[in-house]
Protein backbone atom coordinates (compact mmCIF):
# COMPACT_ATOMS: atom_id res chain seq x y z
CA UNK A 1 0.00 0.00 0.00
CA UNK A 2 1.14 3.24 -0.78
CA UNK A 3 0.12 6.67 0.80
CA UNK A 4 0.55 10.47 -0.61
CA UNK A 5 -0.04 12.95 1.56
CA UNK A 6 -0.31 16.66 -0.01
CA UNK A 7 3.42 16.04 -2.26
CA UNK A 8 3.97 19.95 -3.34
CA UNK A 9 6.86 20.15 -5.61
CA UNK A 10 7.95 23.36 -7.22
CA UNK A 11 11.06 23.82 -9.76
CA UNK A 12 11.66 27.90 -9.17
CA UNK A 13 8.24 29.85 -9.55
CA UNK A 14 6.94 27.26 -11.30
CA UNK A 15 4.37 24.48 -9.37
CA UNK A 16 5.29 21.29 -10.78
CA UNK A 17 3.02 19.07 -8.33
CA UNK A 18 0.69 21.02 -6.27
CA UNK A 19 -0.74 19.63 -3.40
CA UNK A 20 -1.17 15.81 -4.80
CA UNK A 21 -2.73 12.71 -2.54
CA UNK A 22 -3.26 9.58 -3.65
CA UNK A 23 -4.11 6.21 -1.66
CA UNK A 24 -2.81 3.24 -3.86
CA UNK A 25 -3.74 -0.66 -2.77
CA UNK A 26 -1.55 -3.81 -2.75
CA UNK A 27 -1.68 -5.68 -6.39
CA UNK A 28 -3.43 -2.78 -8.58
CA UNK A 29 -2.14 -1.51 -11.52
CA UNK A 30 -2.37 2.60 -11.53
CA UNK A 31 -1.74 4.39 -14.55
CA UNK A 32 -0.61 8.56 -13.74
CA UNK A 33 -2.07 10.05 -17.21
CA UNK A 34 -2.00 13.46 -18.59
CA UNK A 35 -0.35 15.95 -20.95
CA UNK A 36 3.11 16.53 -21.47
CA UNK A 37 4.47 18.94 -18.30
CA UNK A 38 1.37 17.90 -16.22
CA UNK A 39 3.97 16.29 -13.30
CA UNK A 40 3.41 12.59 -14.03
CA UNK A 41 7.26 11.74 -13.78
CA UNK A 42 7.57 14.35 -11.13
CA UNK A 43 5.11 12.28 -9.08
CA UNK A 44 7.10 8.91 -9.88
CA UNK A 45 10.50 10.08 -8.87
CA UNK A 46 9.55 11.33 -5.92
CA UNK A 47 7.21 8.13 -5.50
CA UNK A 48 10.92 6.35 -5.92
CA UNK A 49 13.29 8.72 -3.38
CA UNK A 50 14.58 10.28 -6.87
CA UNK A 51 13.45 13.51 -6.36
CA UNK A 52 12.65 14.70 -3.00
CA UNK A 53 9.47 16.67 -2.60
CA UNK A 54 9.19 20.48 -0.88
CA UNK A 55 6.37 19.23 1.63
CA UNK A 56 3.70 16.36 2.02
CA UNK A 57 4.11 12.25 3.09
CA UNK A 58 5.01 9.38 1.45
CA UNK A 59 4.04 6.14 2.88
CA UNK A 60 5.09 2.52 1.80
CA UNK A 61 3.04 -0.02 3.35
CA UNK A 62 2.52 2.48 6.58
CA UNK A 63 6.02 3.33 7.25
CA UNK A 64 6.85 6.77 6.67
CA UNK A 65 9.29 6.59 3.56
CA UNK A 66 9.72 10.39 2.92
CA UNK A 67 13.18 10.62 3.81
CA UNK A 68 14.12 7.30 3.20
CA UNK A 69 16.65 6.75 0.14
CA UNK A 70 15.65 5.52 -3.19
CA UNK A 71 17.59 2.57 -2.24
CA UNK A 72 15.85 1.33 0.68
CA UNK A 73 12.73 2.09 -0.43
CA UNK A 74 12.59 -0.99 -2.80
CA UNK A 75 11.05 0.04 -5.38
CA UNK A 76 11.68 -1.00 -9.23
CA UNK A 77 12.19 1.71 -12.24
CA UNK A 78 11.62 0.96 -15.90
CA UNK A 79 12.06 4.17 -17.35
CA UNK A 80 11.73 4.94 -21.56
CA UNK A 81 15.33 5.90 -22.06
CA UNK A 82 16.21 4.47 -19.16
CA UNK A 83 19.99 2.67 -20.50
CA UNK A 84 20.91 -0.41 -19.84
CA UNK A 85 24.87 -0.99 -19.00
CA UNK A 86 26.34 -1.18 -22.65
CA UNK A 87 29.49 -2.88 -21.44
CA UNK A 88 27.83 -5.41 -19.66
CA UNK A 89 25.67 -8.44 -20.70
CA UNK A 90 21.80 -9.19 -20.45
CA UNK A 91 22.95 -11.41 -16.95
CA UNK A 92 25.22 -9.04 -15.78
CA UNK A 93 22.59 -6.05 -16.54
CA UNK A 94 19.74 -7.99 -14.94
CA UNK A 95 22.19 -9.08 -11.68
CA UNK A 96 23.34 -5.62 -11.20
CA UNK A 97 20.60 -4.16 -8.13
CA UNK A 98 21.37 -7.94 -6.31
CA UNK A 99 25.38 -7.36 -6.60
CA UNK A 100 25.65 -3.60 -5.62
CA UNK A 101 23.58 -4.97 -2.13
CA UNK A 102 25.61 -4.55 1.12
CA UNK A 103 27.44 -7.59 1.99
CA UNK A 104 25.04 -8.46 4.75
CA UNK A 105 21.30 -8.82 2.25
CA UNK A 106 23.61 -9.42 -0.64
CA UNK A 107 22.42 -13.00 -1.81
CA UNK A 108 25.40 -15.86 -2.89
CA UNK A 109 27.11 -15.90 -6.57
CA UNK A 110 24.58 -19.14 -7.03
CA UNK A 111 21.74 -17.50 -5.48
CA UNK A 112 22.37 -14.44 -7.96
CA UNK A 113 22.97 -17.02 -10.94
CA UNK A 114 19.45 -18.51 -10.49
CA UNK A 115 17.28 -15.54 -10.22
CA UNK A 116 18.97 -14.00 -12.95
CA UNK A 117 17.93 -17.31 -15.07
CA UNK A 118 14.51 -17.30 -13.74
CA UNK A 119 14.02 -13.41 -14.31
CA UNK A 120 15.36 -13.66 -18.06
CA UNK A 121 12.90 -17.00 -18.31
CA UNK A 122 9.84 -14.87 -16.90
CA UNK A 123 10.63 -12.23 -19.56
CA UNK A 124 11.42 -14.35 -22.25
CA UNK A 125 14.75 -13.72 -23.05
CA UNK A 126 16.63 -17.22 -21.47
CA UNK A 127 19.04 -17.24 -24.80
CA UNK A 128 20.19 -13.96 -24.30
CA UNK A 129 21.63 -13.82 -21.51
CA UNK A 130 25.36 -13.42 -22.88
CA UNK A 131 24.37 -10.79 -25.38
CA UNK A 132 24.81 -6.84 -25.34
CA UNK A 133 22.79 -4.33 -25.43
CA UNK A 134 23.03 -2.99 -28.67
CA UNK A 135 22.70 -6.91 -29.55
CA UNK A 136 18.93 -6.42 -28.63
CA UNK A 137 15.74 -5.06 -30.11
CA UNK A 138 13.77 -2.10 -28.48
CA UNK A 139 11.19 -4.54 -27.16
CA UNK A 140 14.13 -6.69 -26.17
CA UNK A 141 16.35 -3.67 -24.13
CA UNK A 142 13.09 -3.02 -22.72
CA UNK A 143 12.32 -6.34 -21.17
CA UNK A 144 16.14 -6.75 -19.83
CA UNK A 145 15.32 -3.74 -18.20
CA UNK A 146 12.15 -4.68 -16.42
CA UNK A 147 14.04 -8.23 -15.77
CA UNK A 148 16.50 -6.03 -13.88
CA UNK A 149 13.87 -4.06 -11.77
CA UNK A 150 12.22 -6.75 -10.62
CA UNK A 151 15.52 -8.51 -9.91
CA UNK A 152 15.35 -6.87 -6.35
CA UNK A 153 11.77 -7.87 -6.00
CA UNK A 154 10.35 -4.84 -5.17
CA UNK A 155 7.23 -3.73 -3.43
CA UNK A 156 6.08 -1.34 -6.05
CA UNK A 157 7.02 -1.30 -10.00
CA UNK A 158 7.20 2.23 -11.22
CA UNK A 159 6.80 2.20 -15.09
CA UNK A 160 7.74 6.03 -16.73
CA UNK A 161 6.40 5.32 -20.72
CA UNK A 162 7.58 1.97 -20.95
CA UNK A 163 6.12 1.07 -24.00
CA UNK A 164 6.82 4.59 -25.85
CA UNK A 165 9.79 4.36 -27.92
CA UNK A 166 8.46 1.09 -29.70
CA UNK A 167 6.67 0.84 -32.84
CA UNK A 168 2.83 -0.14 -32.24
CA UNK A 169 2.55 -4.00 -32.70
CA UNK A 170 5.22 -4.46 -29.92
CA UNK A 171 3.84 -1.78 -27.89
CA UNK A 172 0.90 -3.76 -27.89
CA UNK A 173 2.21 -6.76 -27.17
CA UNK A 174 4.51 -5.45 -24.75
CA UNK A 175 2.07 -4.36 -22.36
CA UNK A 176 -0.54 -7.11 -22.77
CA UNK A 177 1.82 -9.11 -21.18
CA UNK A 178 3.22 -6.78 -18.97
CA UNK A 179 -0.36 -6.35 -17.27
CA UNK A 180 -0.51 -10.42 -17.40
CA UNK A 181 3.18 -10.63 -15.52
CA UNK A 182 1.78 -8.24 -13.11
CA UNK A 183 -1.41 -10.24 -12.19
CA UNK A 184 0.72 -13.42 -12.09
CA UNK A 185 3.48 -11.58 -9.77
CA UNK A 186 1.26 -10.05 -7.83
CA UNK A 187 2.49 -6.79 -8.36
CA UNK A 188 1.59 -3.12 -7.36
CA UNK A 189 2.60 -0.89 -10.62
CA UNK A 190 2.64 2.62 -11.62
CA UNK A 191 2.71 3.01 -15.10
CA UNK A 192 3.00 6.87 -16.81
CA UNK A 193 1.76 7.39 -20.02
CA UNK A 194 0.18 10.41 -22.15
CA UNK A 195 -2.27 7.47 -24.19
CA UNK A 196 -5.61 7.08 -22.59
CA UNK A 197 -5.54 4.37 -25.09
CA UNK A 198 -2.93 2.58 -23.07
CA UNK A 199 -4.36 3.77 -19.49
CA UNK A 200 -7.63 2.83 -20.18
CA UNK A 201 -6.85 -0.51 -21.70
CA UNK A 202 -3.86 -1.67 -18.96
CA UNK A 203 -4.94 -0.04 -15.59
CA UNK A 204 -7.32 -1.03 -12.87
CA UNK A 205 -7.33 2.72 -11.72
CA UNK A 206 -6.45 5.79 -13.65
CA UNK A 207 -5.22 8.93 -12.50
CA UNK A 208 -6.07 12.00 -14.85
CA UNK A 209 -3.64 14.89 -14.08
CA UNK A 210 -3.37 18.08 -15.33
CA UNK A 211 -1.18 21.25 -14.41
CA UNK A 212 0.47 19.27 -11.44
CA UNK A 213 -3.09 18.34 -10.29
CA UNK A 214 -5.32 15.49 -9.87
CA UNK A 215 -8.02 15.93 -12.08
CA UNK A 216 -9.80 12.76 -11.31
CA UNK A 217 -9.25 9.08 -9.83
CA UNK A 218 -11.13 6.07 -11.18
CA UNK A 219 -11.49 3.08 -13.25
CA UNK A 220 -11.33 2.99 -16.53
CA UNK A 221 -14.84 2.95 -16.96
CA UNK A 222 -15.54 5.74 -14.05
CA UNK A 223 -13.33 7.75 -16.00
CA UNK A 224 -14.65 7.13 -19.41
CA UNK A 225 -18.31 7.31 -18.98
CA UNK A 226 -18.57 10.31 -16.19
CA UNK A 227 -15.58 11.98 -16.68
CA UNK A 228 -15.37 14.88 -13.58
CA UNK A 229 -14.20 18.09 -15.57
CA UNK A 230 -14.46 19.46 -18.85
CA UNK A 231 -10.29 18.86 -19.48
CA UNK A 232 -10.66 15.43 -18.44
CA UNK A 233 -13.73 14.99 -20.93
CA UNK A 234 -11.05 16.90 -23.92
CA UNK A 235 -8.49 14.76 -22.77
CA UNK A 236 -10.30 11.14 -22.63
CA UNK A 237 -10.67 11.71 -26.48
CA UNK A 238 -13.05 12.21 -29.06
CA UNK A 239 -15.63 14.67 -27.14
CA UNK A 240 -17.36 17.46 -29.56
CA UNK A 241 -17.16 20.45 -26.87
CA UNK A 242 -20.29 23.32 -27.97
CA UNK A 243 -21.60 26.32 -26.28
CA UNK A 244 -24.56 25.48 -24.58
CA UNK A 245 -26.85 28.07 -22.17
CA UNK A 246 -28.52 27.63 -18.65
CA UNK A 247 -31.41 28.89 -17.66
CA UNK A 248 -33.14 27.05 -14.72
CA UNK A 249 -32.15 23.87 -14.44
CA UNK A 250 -32.32 23.42 -18.66
CA UNK A 251 -29.43 23.49 -20.92
CA UNK A 252 -30.61 24.97 -24.54
CA UNK A 253 -28.33 24.16 -27.31
CA UNK A 254 -29.67 24.07 -30.95
CA UNK A 255 -32.86 23.58 -29.65
CA UNK A 256 -32.50 20.89 -27.76
CA UNK A 257 -33.63 21.09 -24.16
CA UNK A 258 -31.04 19.22 -21.70
CA UNK A 259 -31.06 18.81 -18.23
CA UNK A 260 -28.34 20.43 -16.45
CA UNK A 261 -27.21 20.99 -12.97
CA UNK A 262 -25.17 23.85 -13.93
CA UNK A 263 -25.83 27.72 -12.84
CA UNK A 264 -27.85 29.98 -15.04
CA UNK A 265 -25.57 31.55 -17.77
CA UNK A 266 -22.52 30.42 -20.41
CA UNK A 267 -22.10 27.24 -20.30
CA UNK A 268 -20.42 23.94 -22.08
CA UNK A 269 -21.80 20.57 -23.47
CA UNK A 270 -19.46 17.86 -24.33
CA UNK A 271 -21.25 14.87 -26.33
CA UNK A 272 -18.80 11.86 -27.64
CA UNK A 273 -19.57 10.77 -31.10
CA UNK A 274 -21.09 7.83 -30.78
CA UNK A 275 -23.89 9.67 -28.35
CA UNK A 276 -25.91 10.69 -30.91
CA UNK A 277 -29.33 9.19 -33.05
CA UNK A 278 -29.95 9.77 -36.25
CA UNK A 279 -33.85 10.09 -37.22
CA UNK A 280 -35.92 10.91 -40.05
CA UNK A 281 -35.15 14.15 -41.70
CA UNK A 282 -39.28 14.66 -42.38
CA UNK A 283 -39.77 15.45 -38.80
CA UNK A 284 -38.07 18.56 -39.26
CA UNK A 285 -34.09 18.65 -40.16
CA UNK A 286 -31.50 20.55 -37.42
CA UNK A 287 -28.55 19.92 -39.13
CA UNK A 288 -26.78 19.71 -41.86
CA UNK A 289 -24.04 17.00 -43.64
CA UNK A 290 -20.95 18.33 -44.69
CA UNK A 291 -19.14 15.02 -44.99
CA UNK A 292 -19.69 11.26 -45.12
CA UNK A 293 -16.88 8.63 -45.06
CA UNK A 294 -17.26 4.89 -44.17
CA UNK A 295 -15.31 3.48 -41.72
CA UNK A 296 -15.72 0.26 -41.84
CA UNK A 297 -19.03 -1.09 -39.88
CA UNK A 298 -19.80 2.46 -38.64
CA UNK A 299 -20.47 5.79 -40.77
CA UNK A 300 -18.63 8.96 -39.62
CA UNK A 301 -20.72 12.01 -40.45
CA UNK A 302 -19.46 15.53 -40.35
CA UNK A 303 -21.85 18.07 -39.84
CA UNK A 304 -22.93 21.76 -39.19
CA UNK A 305 -25.90 21.90 -36.39
CA UNK A 306 -28.78 24.58 -37.00
CA UNK A 307 -26.88 27.23 -34.70
CA UNK A 308 -23.64 27.08 -36.60
CA UNK A 309 -21.88 24.58 -34.53
CA UNK A 310 -19.94 21.68 -35.67
CA UNK A 311 -19.94 18.26 -34.39
CA UNK A 312 -18.79 14.91 -35.38
CA UNK A 313 -21.11 11.68 -35.21
CA UNK A 314 -20.29 8.57 -35.72
CA UNK A 315 -23.61 5.55 -36.11
CA UNK A 316 -23.78 2.50 -36.61
CA UNK A 317 -23.82 1.21 -40.43
CA UNK A 318 -25.46 -1.71 -41.92
CA UNK A 319 -24.01 -3.89 -44.72
CA UNK A 320 -25.15 -2.14 -48.00
CA UNK A 321 -26.75 0.93 -46.62
CA UNK A 322 -26.02 4.09 -48.82
CA UNK A 323 -24.14 6.69 -47.48
CA UNK A 324 -25.96 9.92 -47.17
CA UNK A 325 -24.47 13.11 -49.70
CA UNK A 326 -23.42 16.07 -48.88
CA UNK A 327 -25.61 18.44 -48.05
CA UNK A 328 -28.49 16.42 -46.85
CA UNK A 329 -30.77 17.58 -44.29
CA UNK A 330 -30.37 15.88 -41.13
CA UNK A 331 -32.35 15.32 -37.70
CA UNK A 332 -30.17 14.52 -34.89
CA UNK A 333 -30.53 14.13 -31.59
CA UNK A 334 -28.20 13.97 -28.65
CA UNK A 335 -28.60 10.58 -26.65
CA UNK A 336 -25.69 12.20 -24.10
CA UNK A 337 -24.61 15.32 -23.02
CA UNK A 338 -22.40 16.32 -20.19
CA UNK A 339 -23.37 20.25 -19.39
CA UNK A 340 -20.38 22.27 -16.97
CA UNK A 341 -20.27 26.39 -16.44
CA UNK A 342 -18.18 27.93 -19.78
CA UNK A 343 -15.77 29.12 -16.88
CA UNK A 344 -14.84 25.51 -15.65
N1 LIG B 1 14.59 19.50 -12.87
C1 LIG B 1 13.68 20.36 -13.31
N2 LIG B 1 13.92 21.69 -13.32
C2 LIG B 1 12.98 22.56 -13.75
N3 LIG B 1 11.77 22.21 -14.19
C3 LIG B 1 11.47 20.92 -14.21
C4 LIG B 1 12.40 19.92 -13.78
N4 LIG B 1 11.81 18.71 -13.91
C5 LIG B 1 10.57 18.95 -14.41
N5 LIG B 1 10.36 20.26 -14.59
C6 LIG B 1 9.12 20.88 -15.09
O1 LIG B 1 8.03 20.40 -14.33
C7 LIG B 1 6.89 20.15 -15.18
C8 LIG B 1 6.41 18.74 -14.99
O2 LIG B 1 7.36 17.87 -15.56
P1 LIG B 1 7.13 16.32 -15.66
O3 LIG B 1 8.32 15.72 -16.34
O4 LIG B 1 6.76 15.81 -14.34
O5 LIG B 1 5.87 16.23 -16.61
P2 LIG B 1 5.24 15.00 -17.34
O6 LIG B 1 3.79 15.09 -17.09
O7 LIG B 1 5.94 13.76 -16.96
O8 LIG B 1 5.53 15.34 -18.84
P3 LIG B 1 6.04 14.39 -20.04
O9 LIG B 1 4.84 13.58 -20.45
O10 LIG B 1 6.44 15.38 -21.09
O11 LIG B 1 7.18 13.58 -19.51
C9 LIG B 1 7.35 20.48 -16.60
O12 LIG B 1 6.85 21.75 -16.95
C10 LIG B 1 8.85 20.46 -16.51
O13 LIG B 1 9.41 21.39 -17.43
Amino acid sequence: MIDLQQIHKTFGAFTALDHVSLSIPRGRMVALLGPSGSGKTTLLRIIAGLEHADGGIIRLDGQDATDLSARDRRIGFVFQHYALFRHMTVADNVAFGLKVRPRDSRPSKDEIRERVSTLLKLVHLDGLAGRYPTQLSGGQRQRVALARALAVEPRLLLLDEPFGALDAQVRKDLRRWMRRLHDDMGLTSVFVTHDQEEALELADDVVVMSHGRIEQIGTPADIYDNPATPFVYQFLGNATRLAATVQGGTAHLNGWQIPATAPDGAAVAFIRPHDWTLEDAAAGANATLRHASVLGSSLRLDVTLEDGQDIEVDIRRDAGQAVPAAGSALRLTPNRVAVFPATA
